[in-house]
């Protein structure tokens, strides 16, 4: 039984909102103490609410309001025709648009992840189907997450500062310590793992000299064992021999290796000498990168991200293009909440394949956005939400403390150089360091 079909999309709100992020670091700097998101709602003329998340930037949000006049009036079904008219709005985004930091600052792909995500859950509502049906339905139940680890400065983001929070017990506590060192990396994964049940580790590389940090891959290995598969992720930062050296020293401990050096032909020309699997997602980040990437053999796994690559269709179609070019699927996060959490669950559980635990950044937020709080990880694990839709509702109050929490911030897009500058003053962000 179809509910209210035909309904057209007559409101959309955008709100920016920033959520408490602790001070990671990575190749680029270090996470400023919020981490900026937008939440989208489309609204039917039934009163059906489609909701979506995506990464925040100023940028972002001002292409997301141009596509207004395209959204209003459309059929929530109807996704292939408005993706056609963003790209004719838009032109084309090439390799070079992605930016050359850890994340990625295309615009149309985000737009259209944020559109499709919330039409799809607006379709899921009135069917009274999971997502998960839309894209061709569940593999699994639930959806394997690894523990993400990273080095750190102390605290825990937001109006906690740099200060401990006393009250704070278990993953809380463990959450807000400095991780600078492998025995800091080592009680990190611990408290991650005692809290959340994860079956692999991937540690977030490219903030310190790479002795230290293959360092601490040893020690987690040592820490853990031959069963819990560990990839490491330097962001590119390598240089091609360090990359050798690093690469052949950490072959016998890990499941892959991440994005060790800058570019498609550095990854390739490295993967012929390494009898180990490499992963991206900074080289082969869109369509348009899938050509060079089979003529060169740059990467056996693609980290897609549904924010990245246009949606969970288009993710879909990725999986399609991977298993006929003998490519891994695996995926990537940055900072996000609850409503990417669901987005990104109902994506994995549809996936044909999944040889490798998801990346989420997920146990490093306090807050969350969406009715019932977080939810749950349990054995390493995600199960898929049963409800309509995406099967998860926004709690109104805090996405008003959230979006109150933007204003205040007057953080307007993710900057971990200039994060960095106030630790240390003068820090520049190299591409490729060591
Ligand atoms: O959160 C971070 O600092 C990461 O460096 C993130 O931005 C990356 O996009 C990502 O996790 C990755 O796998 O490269
Ligand atoms: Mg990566």
């Amino acid at each position: 039984m179809v509910k209210n079909s035909g309904s057209k999309i007559c409101g959309m709100v955008i709100t920016p909102i920033a959520i408490k992020d602790p001070p990671l670091l990575n190749a680029a700097g270090v996470h400023a103490p919020y981490a900026l998101r937008t939440i989208l709602e489309l609204v039917t003329e039934s009163g059906i609410v489609g909701i979506s998340e995506i990464p925040g930037n100023v940028q972002t949000n001002e292409a997301l309001e141009s596509a207004r006049s395209m959204v209003l009036g459309m059929d929530p079904f109807h996704l292939n025709a408005l993706q056609n008219r963003l790209a004719a709005y838009f032109g084309d985004e090439t390799a070079a648009s992605r930016g050359d930091t850890p994340w990625d600052q295309r615009k149309l792909v985000h737009v259209f992840s944020a559109l499709e995500v919330a039409c799809l859950d607006i379709q899921g509502k009135m069917l009274d189907r999971p997502v998960v049906d839309l894209l061709g339905g569940k593999m699994r139940d639930s959806v394997p997450y690894a523990a993400y680890l990273f080095f750190k400065y102390e605290g825990a983001g937001g109006v906690l500062g740099t200060g401990q929070d006393p009250a704070a017990m278990g993953w809380a506590a463990a959450r807000q310590k400095e991780a600078v060192d492998p025995e800091g990396i080592v009680a990190q994964a611990k408290a991650m793992c005692a809290e959340f049940g994860f079956q692999s580790i991937k540690l977030k590389g490219g903030a310190f000299e790479p002795r230290l940090e293959t360092d601490s891959m040893f020690a987690l290995y040592e820490a853990f064992g031959k069963d819990i598969p560990l990839r490491f992720d330097p962001n590119a930062i390598w240089k091609p021999e360090t990359g050798l050296q690093f690469g052949k020293e950490l072959e016998p401990i890990l499941e892959y290796l991440e994005d060790p050096v800058r570019g498609q032909q550095n990854m390739a020309d490295l993967r012929k000498k390494l009898g180990i699997p490499l992963a991206t997602n900074m080289c082969t980040t869109s369509f348009g990168d899938i050509p060079s990437s089979i003529r060169l053999g740059s990467e056996d796994i693609i980290l897609s991200d549904h924010h990245f690559w246009g949606g969970l269709r288009s993710s879909m179609e990725l999986a399609k293009m991977c298993r006929t070019f003998g490519r891994d699927l695996s995926m990537h996060s940055n900072s996000h909440l609850g409503i990417s959490m669901a987005a990104m669950t109902h994506l994995g559980a549809a996936l044909p394949e999944m040889p490798y635990a998801l990346d989420t950044h997920y146990p490093w937020q306090s807050e969350d956005v969406i009715l019932g709080g977080k939810l749950p990880i349990v054995d390493g694990a995600v199960a898929v939400p049963s409800g309509p839709g995406l099967g998860v509702e926004l709690d109104r109050s805090m996405l008003a403390k959230l979006h109150a929490d933007y204003l205040a911030c007057g953080l307007t897009k993710r900057d971990d150089e200039a994060e960095m500058q106030k630790y240390h003053p003068g820090w520049k962000f190299e591409t490729i360091r060591w």
